[in-house]
């Protein structure tokens, strides 16, 4: 690890950049430490209603901060969010064992109800993260709540799913992820669904990339594999009570893609019309860039995975009207 590596904002002779983390438990602090870690930006604030908590991530992060980047991390409140370039919010409840991401809705949704209008009111031209549960009913809230553009307000969606699922081909198929063209559309939640339509490794459809390197090729083995997919978040709930690695390196991924004008394409969560479902947040490979997320491809899904990622939108938009926001 570099030694008081200067951000690489601060070296380009760039406008410092500021990140706010909204909600410095486990997922917030997580995200907040590889942001640091990251050399991306140049100031950090975490809010958090339980002040004791962000002020003890707030001196623990700053001890990390000589040993690796000169990002400064302070705890602040809402008018610290002026300027910002991000906010990421990951307030709120978390699932306890047994809990769905859905059951944390009602009460998630009102603690959107407070932070939005505070981080609007402060920060108007700023960009939206969230990835407080259940992420595409908020996303679609705070869409509503914010007033902002659709393309500012980003769930990070089924990106991590997405992840998951490339890690366990990757097991499976024994070759690195990178080489892993699949991904999770829908909820980030039980109704997701793998595109194994367009799955591909190195360019090839599965069942091509089976034939040509001698394997059996076993749609079995694929659902399975999207099971484990799908149930790793209760999984990881059961034995250690929280998730926060992989959603702290998919935020942190997102900021990069944002602050690096990538326009990559991630599976996240943006409010748009999908498959015949009107006005819902939901995942798509959508086009990330300084600006925000843009829809530019219309998938090719099989009719199968149309119904089923219309089940998807129509799940979220159902819980967000029995919440008041139709
Ligand atoms: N989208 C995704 O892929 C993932 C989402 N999550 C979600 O992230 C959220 C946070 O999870 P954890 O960090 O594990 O929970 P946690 O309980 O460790 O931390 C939540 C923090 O939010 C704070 N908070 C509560 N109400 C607040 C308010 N009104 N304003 C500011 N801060 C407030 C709490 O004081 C606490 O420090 C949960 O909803 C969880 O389900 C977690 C992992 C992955
Ligand atoms: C908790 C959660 O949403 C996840 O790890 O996927």
């Amino acid at each position: 690890m570099a030694q008081n590596k200067e951000s690489s904002t601060m070296k380009a002779g760039l406008n410092p950049v500021k990140v706010v983390v909204v909600g410095t438990g486990s997922v917030g602090s997580t995200t907040a430490y590889t942001l640091l870690l990251s050399g991306m930006v140049a100031e950090i604030v975490l809010i958090d209603i339980n002040k004791d908590k962000a002020d003890g991530e707030g001196m623990d992060l700053n001890h990390a901060a000589p040993m690796t980047t000169d990002c400064r991390v302070y705890v602040g409140d809402y008018p610290d969010c002026a300027n910002a370039a991000i906010v990421i919010i990951t307030g709120g409840a978390n699932q306890k064992p047994g809990q769905t991401r859905m059951d944390l809705a009602a009460k998630n949704a009102k603690i959107m109800q407070e932070i939005i209008p505070n981080i609007v009111k402060n920060a108007p031209d700023t960009i939206l993260l969230l990835a407080t549960n259940p992420v595409d009913v908020l996303t679609s809230i705070s869409y509503k709540l914010s007033g902002f553009p659709a393309s500012r307000v980003i769930g990070s969606g089924t990106l991590l799913d997405s992840a998951r699922l490339r890690y366990n081909l990757s097991k499976y198929y024994n070759i690195s992820s990178e080489s892993i063209g699949a991904f999770i559309i829908g909820e980030h939640g039980d109704s997701e669904l793998p595109v194994w339509s367009l799955a591909s490794i190195a360019g090839m459809r599965l069942r091509d990339y089976c034939e040509k390197s001698n394997q059996k090729f076993d749609q079995d083995a694929l659902e399975k594999i999207f099971e484990k997919t799908r149930s790793a978040a209760y999984d990881i709930i059961k034995r250690k009570g929280y998730t926060a690695y992989g959603i702290a390196a998919g935020l942190v991924r997102i900021v990069e893609t944002i602050l690096k004008n990538e326009g990559s394409l991630l599976t996240v969560s943006t409010v748009g019309d999908y498959f015949g479902v009107k006005q819902v947040a939901l995942s798509v490979p959508t086009k990330v860039d300084r600006t925000g997320a843009h829809h530019i491809v219309g998938l090719s899904l099989d009719d199968n995975e149309i119904e089923e990622v219309k089940k998807s939108g129509q799940n979220i938009k159902s819980v967000c009207s029995r919440l008041g926001f139709d």
